[in-house]
């Protein structure tokens, strides 16, 4: 039994992230950052065997790539003579590299939505095999400007193919980690292998000219880039999934080729949330161009040169990897239409700052900042782009997405060093400080200036009537509130009792919502399992002792069918309409009985678990901790043990420890009790914790006229008065919670 797992530090708790049901690292405590979390997210999305199969060949192609771009830049300087040619033999690679985009970006985009998106990869990549393979052949300038012109042209088709077919291979929730694994590989893993693979190939030049003397090694990073097209592409011939939607055979109604590009524009310029992602990531590309050109003058006006300048860029990319990699656990509640322009803005405000900057340390730390907080825009930007939008339409909308992050960046590099020389060199004079007015620190402080506005633009595009105010939502989520964001968004309070058979659960669930009744809150009390109608059936399943062989992989099933059921008809419902909810056993019962008990691993518990709450937990756990040994001597009292009560000593022993173990890990989440103590002493506790936990909420209250409704039956919460569905109470209106007396 994975008790070690228990360690305080080890576990966070039952259903902790909400908007996170598929989250794998269902063993890593928050306080990490997520980062164990992270590791274990990446290996359940390379567990999804198409996934991992196309990950690895983009993973290659991507190196290929890199290296043939340090190649071809290799190439293209050394086809010309002197300093001003090479500079302009550069320029040319680049320009050729981004320039087919804008035009074509769209056309393909219609095309991947169109035909089927795996024949679109294979036929791309053999296509580029053949141009890259050409380039050392042909060795010839103009060539080799045709070839990239022509490769871009065509990785332009590969890309939106590819970006739409990955939503279609993982579950929704898979994807931003998808996302970051791809971003990270492809800016963070390839660039540097392929420099370093560059770097072998350079020093092992001459080597290499001896034994083939007519191959030298920027021809054969060239042959080498070629090669990792094929592979690409054969492995991609072999995924059936890719084709997605088309290969089932789906015939979407016929549109023609222009029609349906027109539809890929109008779908971009009519939907707000397309519309708030491409103002956004188009603006913050733009800005990222002004950074771009200006780098050099402002590494120079920050008295660095070149070294300042490389370890500029080396800031960017560093703060880009931590907010992909941190961001999307840093951020975890939040909405991503949110993050997304948030982040914007934090990028240009650092940017604005950056701008009148004078040390080279307070630059770099904005720098850092910066990327940090570009990259997490641009994961929740591209993430949302998968998730939200639908699988026909998704190819172009990430192609007019690509071609206008091209566009942009083209026109900033374009235009910025006109506008830099333009303004030129001036200084203000104040006084005690003189402060320089040049070229590139205007430029910059246009460009954060720029972030701010389309961050806020997008913002306001995307932020679809959210109730919560930005600034309490974003406190909230980085403190992890969830009362709070409960709270904020105008819901209820769950209460949960948690302990072995015979601990006092039912009888202090009653005590409590007579008391909060009697405080006049519309409190409801309800149980696990079998509280919902279908929930009876397995109750009665779960609990007969006559069922003697259910294996532990299905009682932890029907448990969870019945929690599902629970959650869908009386706790979500109950919870919207502002009620305090105290439930008799939730979560924690599956992960100490099916987990401990029946030793199924702890993680498999939780992750069904959340995922048949779809994410709600508790606020405040109330654990009534009892020697097994008492307390099944108090249930025997009751009645004849059930199926679970007849388990022997043992395997009671492992359910308190789990239950212990979990209440200690979540301190803050969980009141223990000590349950030998007299019922009225363990209440007292109880409405003392609970009335500091409800103070000042906007709870659902019973009106001032009608009496409090003290429960009908009085003895206990039956187990079989519960309504299934929850109806809003007559009586009830919501306003704050005055305080409670407990
Ligand atoms: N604090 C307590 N001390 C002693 N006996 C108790 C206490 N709380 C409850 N009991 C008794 O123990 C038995 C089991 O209580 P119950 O509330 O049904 O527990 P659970 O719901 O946890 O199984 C009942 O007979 C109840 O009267
Ligand atoms: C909710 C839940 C209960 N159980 C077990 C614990 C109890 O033995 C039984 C529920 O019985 P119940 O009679 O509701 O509990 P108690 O005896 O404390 O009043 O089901 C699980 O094993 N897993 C779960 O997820």
């Amino acid at each position: 039994m994975p008790l070690t797992e228990l360690d305080p530090g080890a576990p966070a708790g039952p259903g902790k992230e909400p908007a996170d049901e598929g989250h794998a690292g269902e063993g890593a405590h928050p306080d990490v950052l997520g980062a164990v979390g992270l590791v274990a997210k990446l290996r359940a999305v390379l567990r999804v065997k198409d996934f991992r199969k196309l990950w690895l060949s983009m993973s290659l192609s991507s190196f290929g790539d890199w290296l043939g771009l340090l190649a071809i830049t290799a190439t293209a300087t050394s086809l010309v003579e002197g300093f001003a040619a090479a500079n302009f033999a550069l320029g040319g690679v680049l320009l050729f590299r981004l320039l087919p985009a804008i035009v074509l970006g769209p056309l393909a985009g219609a095309f991947a939505d169109r035909f089927d998106r795996r024949k679109t990869m294979v036929i791309t990549d053999v296509m580029r095999f053949g141009l890259f393979a050409s380039i050392p052949i042909v060795d010839n300038l103009v060539w080799l400007f045709v070839a990239q012109f022509l490769i871009e042209a065509i990785s332009l088709f590969w890309i939106p193919a590819k970006d739409a077919a990955v939503p279609n291979m993982l579950r929704k929730d898979q994807l931003e980690t998808a996302n970051q694994l791809s971003l990270v590989t492809t800016y963070g893993l390839t660039p540097v292998l392929a420099a370093l693979v560059f770097a072998v190939l350079t020093t092992a030049g001459h080597q290499i000219s001896r034994l083939l003397p007519t191959v030298d090694e920027v021809d054969l990073a060239l042959y080498v880039n070629a090669l990792t097209f094929l592979v690409a592409a054969v492995v991609i011939w072999n995924l059936p999934s890719i084709s997605g939607r088309r290969a089932a055979g789906t015939s979407a109604p016929r549109e023609s080729f222009f029609g349906s590009l027109r539809h890929g524009f109008s779908f971009a310029g009519h939907t707000p949330l397309v519309r708030g992602l491409v103002v956004g990531i188009t603006g913050a590309m733009a800005a990222a161009g002004v950074i771009i050109a200006t780098g050099q003058a402002f590494a120079n006006a920050l008295g660095g040169g070149e070294a300042a300048y490389g370890l500029l860029f080396g800031a960017v990319f560093i703060g880009l990897g931590l907010g992909i990699a941190l961001g999307p656990s840093i951020a975890r509640d939040l909405a991503r239409e949110r993050i997304f322009g948030v982040a914007i803005v934090g990028a240009g405000a650092m940017v604005l700052l950056m701008s009148w900057t004078f040390a080279l340390w307070i630059a770099l730390l904005l720098v850092v900042l910066m990327g940090f907080f570009a990259g997490i825009a641009y994961l929740a930007g591209f993430t949302l782009l998968g998730t939200e939008i639908e699988d026909e339409i998704r190819g172009r909308t990430f192609a007019i997405v690509q071609s206008l992050i091209r566009a942009a960046l083209i026109l900033s590099l374009a235009v910025v060093p006109f506008g830099v020389g333009l303004i030129g060199r001036h200084s203000v004079d104040l006084g005690p400080v003189t402060i320089p007015v040049t070229g590139e620190r205007i430029m910059l402080f246009v460009a954060g200036l720029l972030a701010i506005g389309v961050g806020v633009l997008a913002y306001r595009q995307m932020d679809d009537g959210r109730p919560v105010p930005l600034l309490a939502d974003v406190v909230t989520a980085l403190r992890r509130d969830t009362t709070a964001r409960r709270r904020l968004a105008g819901g209820g309070v769950l209460i949960a009792f948690e302990g072995g058979e015979g601990a006092g659960k039912s009888t202090q669930v009653r005590r409590l919502q007579e008391w909060l009744t009697s405080e006049g809150l519309v409190a409801r009390a309800t149980f696990e399992p079998g509280a919902t109608p279908s929930g009876a059936g397995i109750r009665s399943i779960v609990l007969d002792r006559a069922h003697t062989g259910i294996a532990p992989r299905s009682e932890a099933l029907l448990y969870a069918a019945d929690r599902a059921q629970h959650v869908h008809d009386v706790l979500r419902p109950a919870l919207d309409a502002g009620e305090v909810v105290i439930t008799d056993r939730f979560v924690d019962s599956s992960l100490a009985y099916q987990g401990a008990g029946r030793t199924i691993p702890l993680d498999d518990v939780r992750m069904l678990s959340r995922w048949a709450t779809g994410g709600v937990q508790p606020d405040l756990t109330i654990l009534l901790d009892l020697p097994p040994e008492v307390g099944l001597a108090r249930a025997r009292g009751r009645a004849v043990a059930d199926r679970l009560e007849s388990e022997s000593l043992e395997f009671h022993q492992r359910v308190r420890q789990t239950f212990r173990a979990l209440a200690e890990a979540e301190p803050d989440r969980y009141l223990v009790l000590d349950a030998r103590e007299s019922p009225e002493a363990i209440a007292a506790h109880i409405r003392v914790r609970v009335a500091e936990l409800l103070s000042g909420l906007p709870l659902q209250q019973l009106a001032q006229t009608s009496a409090p409704e003290p429960r009908a039956d009085g003895s206990s919460v039956s187990h079989d008065d519960l309504a299934a569905s929850v109806p809003h109470h007559p009586h009830a209106q919501t306003g704050p919670t005055p305080q409670l007396h407990p």
